[in-house]
């Protein structure tokens, strides 16, 4: 088996501290996220300064674009982005967009399911349209109201789609092995890594939970 992706979600809104958190965690991050309070602050630069200061790392924006998808999605495919994401909600028109920007690029285009009624339905239509990953994800507001991602997660990597599935929503050392034995390909990790004392030891102890899970 492939050991699943570590994704870090950056959610400062602050250009240099984004910067240098990175820096702290790259040892132990396959993906960096620049979330979408960062992105929506900072704007296409900053991905620009990401791609320059990390050449081997994949860069996702997290757009959660709900209109416009190509036109959106093109100038941060074009800045360096390796992926963008596109909402589940905003329809399958927008996420055909974001899926042709990524494709004109060499890149992926992930859909957010986030707050998405039927998410097995969006799932199904949105990977036959040819999107590249499905994103479960239980947002920041929704965490702070109970909510988890552990069931969509089941529901959407069962279907077997041709997709890689990634995973977000308050997951930590204490979940991360169940969300990859409950067959997710990309782990997104953000406060509990940001929000640690050492950024740098919990995303350290996050990889070394990965690798050591067996599926
Ligand atoms: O995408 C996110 C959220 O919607 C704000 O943009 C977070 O980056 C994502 O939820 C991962 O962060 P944690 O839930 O803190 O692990």
């Amino acid at each position: 088996m492939v050991r699943p992706l570590i994704q870090m979600a950056l959610d400062s809104l602050d250009f240099d501290a984004t910067i240098a958190l990175a820096d702290q965690v790259a040892p132990y991050i396959d993906i960096f996220e620049i979330g979408t309070p960062c992105i929506k602050h900072n704007g296409v630069n900053l991905v620009k300064a990401m791609r320059s200061r990390f050449p081997d790392k994949l860069i996702l924006v997290d757009l959660k674009t709900m209109d416009a998808g190509e036109y959106e999605a093109t100038p941060f495919y074009a800045a360096g982005a390796d992926i963008c994401t596109v909402l589940g909600v905003s329809g399958l028109a927008t996420c055909k967009g974001v899926i042709k920007a990524a494709n004109a690029h060499g890149a992926e285009a992930q859909i957010d399911l986030i707050n998405v009624e039927d998410k097995v339905a969006c799932a199904r239509a949105t990977a036959e349209a040819g999107a590249h990953i499905m994103g479960v994800h239980t947002g920041l507001d929704a965490q702070a109201a109970g909510h988890t991602p552990f069931t969509d997660l089941a529901d959407i990597a069962r279907l077997g789609l041709n997709v890689r599935v990634s995973v977000a929503g308050g997951i930590k050392a204490s979940t991360v092995q169940d969300v990859v034995r409950a067959g997710a390909s990309i782990i997104v990790v953000g406060a509990a890594i940001y929000g640690a004392p050492s950024p740098a030891e919990a995303a350290r102890e996050i990889r070394d939970l990965v690798e050591a899970t067996e599926v």
